[in-house]
C-alpha cells in the first residue's frame, strides 16, 4: 500500500494578506473529496499546476477534523500490532508544529496530544473489556536530530555529548543507542514528560544559539499489550520535521547556515529516497542522513502518514512547489504493512550472560522503523518521581480523561525491547540464499526441520507451533519406535523363533531399525508438509487482513474503486466469505458495475430498510453491540472465520448495511435522522444509551468524544467520523428510530 500523503493548507496569519493567496485545494470532480492542490506556474501566472494527494485539507480544517480523518482510523491498527508513523513535512512557517503539537487551547491540540489521549482511552477500554486480563503499558521516547546528531530530549541538555547518540542497525532495525524510555501511565504523565522534554529542546537550542524548530523532533509511543503470556508491542511515531528554507532568501548567519545546511541536506536525502523508491531503485540512500535512517520510509512496514504542510502565500511560491513535488512523489511509495508479532513472556533465564545483543527478542522483521535501546530509564524514573513537585508551566493543555478508571500499568522493566526475555512464536525458517526481499511475518513459518536452532523449552502455549525441528524429530521417532516395537512384539509372538546371525545384530532388529528410519523419514516429510501448509495459510491470512485494512482506508477516503479492488483481492484469501462478498456486491452496485440483485438476502435487506435485520436473531445483534469502526470490525469478523480452519463453512445470515445518504431519504427517514442528531447533540448519557445498538460503554465513549468537540454534529457523515462510531453503529441507531417517527 502507498504511504498515505495528505496536504494541509494553513490559514492566513494576522499580518498576511488575502490577495497573496496562490495555493488552493480542489477536487477531481464535483462531489468528490478534495484531493488536489493547485498553484500557478512561477513563470506564467496563467498556467496552473495540479498536484494529487490522498486528501487535501483546506485553510478552515480544524485540528480535530484532521485528526479524526487521518490519524484516528489507524488507532485500531496500532492496537492490532501495526506500527504507525505520522510525520509533518514542509517549509518553515507552514504549520508543522501546529499540526503535530498544536496550541494552548483545547481545540488547538495537535496530533500528538490527541494521539496520546486516544491511546490511553483505548488502552483503558481494553483493560475494562477484558476484565483486566489484558494490561496495556505505554512508554515514551522523545529525541531530536540537530545538525545530523541525535539527542535525547528526555534527558537534561547538560548530559548531551558533542557527538550525540549513536545509531546502529540491529536485526534490520535502526536503533538509537542509549536512548531513554519512560513509562507513561496517563495523560498527566505524558503532559509532564512532554513539556519537560520540549523545555529541554528549547534550553539546548538556546545554549547553541539555535532555534528549537531547527531540529527534527521524534516522539515514539510504545504500546505493549500483555495477555497472560503473550506480549504484543507496537509503536506510534510522531515526527515534526524541521522546515526547509532557502538560504539565499534569508539573512542567515554562520550558525544558521550550518543548521540550514544540515536540515536541507537531510530533507534533500529524504527527497532522494522518495525518488529512488518511487523509481523502484535497488539502492535507497537512507544511510546518508540520520533522519532518513530513522524514518526508513518505505521500509518501515507499518502505516505511514505524511502530512505536507503548506502556506497559501505567494512569498512561499518556489519552496511550496518544491515540497509539493517531493510529497506527490512520496504518494507512489509502496510498503507492505506487517503487524508486529505476538511474543511470549518467559521466566527469566538463569543464563547470566544474557544481556545486550544476545537477549532473546521478537523474531526478525525486515528493516523496521524501530528506534530505541534504552539504558537508564530506571534512574530517570526515580529522578522524575523526585521532581514531581516542581512541575513546569504548561505549554499546552491536554484534555484529561474523565474517570480515574483502571490504571494503565507501567512497564515494569525500563528497557525498550529488552523488558521481557522473549521467545518467538515459532521456529524461524533458515534464510534462503539470494532471498533478499523482505519477508512477511507469519504466525508460523515453515521449518527446515533440521537443526535450525538448539532445542528450547516448549512454548507455554499449546496453540502455537513452538517446538524445534529436533524436538519434533525426536517426538516422531519415539512414537514410530513405539508403534514398530509393539508391531514387532505381536509378530514375534505369532512367528516361530529365528536363528540369530552370528556376530551381528538379530536380523529382525536391523530390519526394524531400517523400517523405523524410513517411517520416521516419511512422518517427518508429512509433518513438514503440514507445517508448511499451515504457515502458508497463516501468511495468506495476514495478507488478506492487510488488504482488508487497506480497503477500509480507501473506502473511508471515498475511494470506492480502490476499495472494491482491494476487497476483491482479499477475497482470494477468504474465499466465499459471505460478508466480504456482500461488501463487494454493494460497492459494485454503488459504482454502477452491477445491478442490485434483490434476490440476494443482503440486497433485499438494503431495499427494505433492514427491518429484517433487527428481527434476525440476537446473536448477530450481540455481535454488533460492542462494534466500533464498523468496517474494520467487519473485516475482523471476516477474518475470524478462517477458511483454513473450516469455520467459514458455517453459514450465518448475512447482514448488510446500506450507506445512508441524507439526500436520498424521504421525509420520515429524515425525521429519524433529525431525532438521532438531536439525541446525540443533547450529550445526554441516558438518552444516548437508549439508542438502538448502544450499550453503556459506547454511549459514554460518544459523550466523551462529543465533549472534546465544541460544535454540534450536523450530519450522519459527521457522526460516522466520530471515534467509535462508524457506518454500522450509526445505521443501527437510525434504524431504531425509524419506527418511532413513522407512527
Ligand atoms: N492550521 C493552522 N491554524 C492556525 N494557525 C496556524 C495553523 N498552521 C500554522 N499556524 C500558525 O502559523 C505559524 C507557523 O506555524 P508553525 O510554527 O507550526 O510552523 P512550522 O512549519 O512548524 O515552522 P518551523 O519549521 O519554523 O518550525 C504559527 O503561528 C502557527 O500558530
Amino acid at each position: 500500500m502507498s504511504v498515505r500523503v495528505v496536504a494541509r493548507i494553513r490559514p492566513l496569519l494576522e499580518k498576511e494578506l488575502d490577495k497573496d493567496v496562490i495555493v488552493t485545494a480542489d477536487r477531481v470532480e464535483d462531489a468528490k473529496p478534495l484531493t488536489l492542490v493547485k498553484i500557478p506556474s512561477p513563470k506564467n501566472g496563467a498556467e496552473e499546476f495540479s498536484f494529487a494527494f490522498n486528501s487535501v485539507y483546506e485553510q478552515t480544517t480544524s485540528q480535530e477534523e484532521l485528526f479524526t480523518a487521518e490519524v484516528a482510523p489507524h488507532l485500531k491498527a496500532l492496537f492490532q500490532g501495526f506500527d504507525v508513523t505520522i510525520f509533518a513535512y514542509g517549509v518553515t512557517g507552514t504549520g508543522k508544529t501546529h499540526t503535530m503539537r498544536g496550541g494552548l487551547r483545547l481545540a488547538d491540540r495537535g496530533v500528538i496530544p490527541r494521539l496520546l489521549s486516544n491511546v490511553f482511552r483505548r488502552g483503558k477500554k481494553i483493560i475494562k473489556d477484558t476484565n483486566g486480563e489484558t494490561t496495556v503499558a505505554v512508554a515514551l521516547s522523545y529525541y531530536e536530530i540537530y545538525n545530523d546528531k541525535v539527542f535525547d530530549l528526555l534527558e537534561p541538555p547538560e548530559k548531551r555529548t558533542a557527538t550525540g547518540l549513536r545509531l546502529c542497525e540491529k536485526d534490520g532495525k535502526t536503533l538509537v543507542v542509549g536512548l531513554s524510555e519512560r513509562s507513561c501511565d496517563d495523560l498527566k504523565d505524558f503532559e509532564r514528560l512532554y513539556i519537560e522534554a520540549n523545555n529541554n529542546r528549547v534550553t539546548a537550542a538556546t545554549k547553541l544559539n539555535a532555534h528549537s524548530s531547527r531540529s527534527h523532533a521524534i516522539l515514539r509511543v510504545k504500546v505493549t499489550q500483555t495477555t497472560g503470556n503473550m506480549v504484543k508491542e507496537s509503536t506510534a511515531s510522531a515526527i515534526d520535521l524541521a522546515g526547509s528554507e532557502d538560504n539565499r532568501r534569508t539573512d542567515n548567519g554562520k550558525e544558521r547556515l550550518i543548521e540550514s545546511a544540515a536540515i536541507n541536506k537531510s530533507l534533500f536525502v529524504l527527497s532522494q529516497c522518495i525518488d529512488a523508491i518511487s523509481r523502484g531503485d535497488k539502492r535507497i540512500p537512507y544511510r546518508e542522513s540520520k533522519m532518513t535512517r530513522i524514518l526508513s520510509l518505505g521500509q518501515n512496514q507499518g502505516i505511514t502518514i505524511m502530512i505536507l504542510n503548506l502556506a497559501p502565500l505567494r512569498s512561499y511560491h518556489l519552496d511550496t512547489l518544491s515540497s509539493l513535488n517531493v510529497s506527490s512523489r512520496a504518494k507512489r511509495i509502496e510498503v507492505r504493512e506487517i503487524e508486529n508479532e505476538i511474543v511470549y513472556k518467559q521466566a527469566p533465564r538463569t543464563n547470566s550472560g544474557l544481556s545486550g545483543s544476545n537477549i532473546p527478542r521478537q523474531p526478525l522483521r525486515p528493516l523496521n522503523n524501530a528506534h530505541n535501546i534504552h539504558s537508564g530509564a530506571a534512574a530517570a524514573k526515580a529522578a522524575e518521581k523526585a521532581e514531581k513537585a516542581d512541575k513546569p508551566v504548561k505549554a499546552f493543555a491536554v484534555f484529561p480523561d474523565k474517570k480515574p478508571a483502571p490504571a494503565i500499568r507501567s512497564i515494569v522493566a525500563p528497557s525498550a525491547n529488552t523488558s521481557l526475555p522473549r521467545q518467538p512464536l515459532q521456529v524461524k525458517r533458515p534464510s534462503e540464499v539470494g532471498d533478499s526481499l523482505p519477508r512477511p511475518s507469519k504466525l508460523a513459518r515453515p521449518t527446515g526441520l533440521t537443526g535450525i536452532r538448539p532445542p528450547q523449552p516448549a512454548s507455554p502455549s499449546p496453540k502455537q507451533i513452538s517446538m524445534t525441528a529436533d524436538q519434533i524429530e525426536a517426538m516422531v521417532e519415539k512414537k514410530v519406535a513405539e508403534i514398530l516395537a509393539s508391531r514387532a512384539a505381536t509378530e514375534a509372538a505369532a512367528a516361530p523363533p529365528s536363528q540369530p546371525t552370528s556376530g551381528s545384530e538379530p536380523a529382525t532388529s536391523t530390519a526394524a531399525q531400517h523400517e523405523i528410519s524410513e517411517e520416521v523419514q516419511r512422518r517427518l516429510e508429512a509433518l513438514e508438509r503440514r507445517i508448511e501448509k499451515e504457515s502458508r495459510s497463516d501468511s495468506g491470512r495476514s495478507e488478506g487482513l492487510r488488504l482488508l485494512l487497506q480497503a477500509r482506508q480507501a473506502k473511508e477516503h471515498g475511494d470506492d474503486e480502490g476499495a472494491l479492488k482491494l476487497y476483491e483481492e482479499a477475497l482470494v484469501y477468504f474465499p466465499g466469505q459471505a460478508k466480504l462478498l456482500g461488501k463487494i456486491e454493494r460497492l459494485r452496485v454503488k459504482l454502477g458495475l452491477a445491478e442490485a440483485d434483490l434476490n440476494q438476502p443482503e440486497m433485499k435487506d438494503c431495499k427494505e430498510g433492514k427491518r429484517s435485520v433487527r428481527a434476525s436473531g440476537t446473536d448477530e445483534d450481540d455481535e454488533y453491540q460492542e462494534g466500533t469502526e464498523a468496517d474494520i470490525d467487519d473485516d475482523e469478523n471476516v477474518c475470524g472465520r478462517s477458511p483454513v480452519r473450516g469455520k467459514g463453512s458455517k453459514k450465518r445470515p448475512v447482514k448488510v448495511w446500506p450507506v445512508l445518504e441524507e439526500a436520498e431519504l424521504d421525509e420520515t427517514a429524515l425525521l429519524a435522522v433529525k431525532q438521532l442528531l438531536e439525541i446525540v447533540n443533547s450529550r445526554d448519557l441516558s438518552l444516548i444509551k437508549g439508542l438502538h445498538g448502544f450499550g453503556a460503554k459506547k454511549a459514554q465513549d460518544l459523550v466523551d468524544s462529543l465533549a472534546s468537540r465544541g460544535d454540534e454534529v450536523e450530519s450522519l457523515a459527521q457522526l460516522r467520523m466520530l471515534p467509535g462510531m462508524g457506518g454500522r453503529t450509526v445505521e443501527r441507531a437510525y434504524q431504531g428510530l425509524v419506527p418511532t417517527v413513522s407512527v
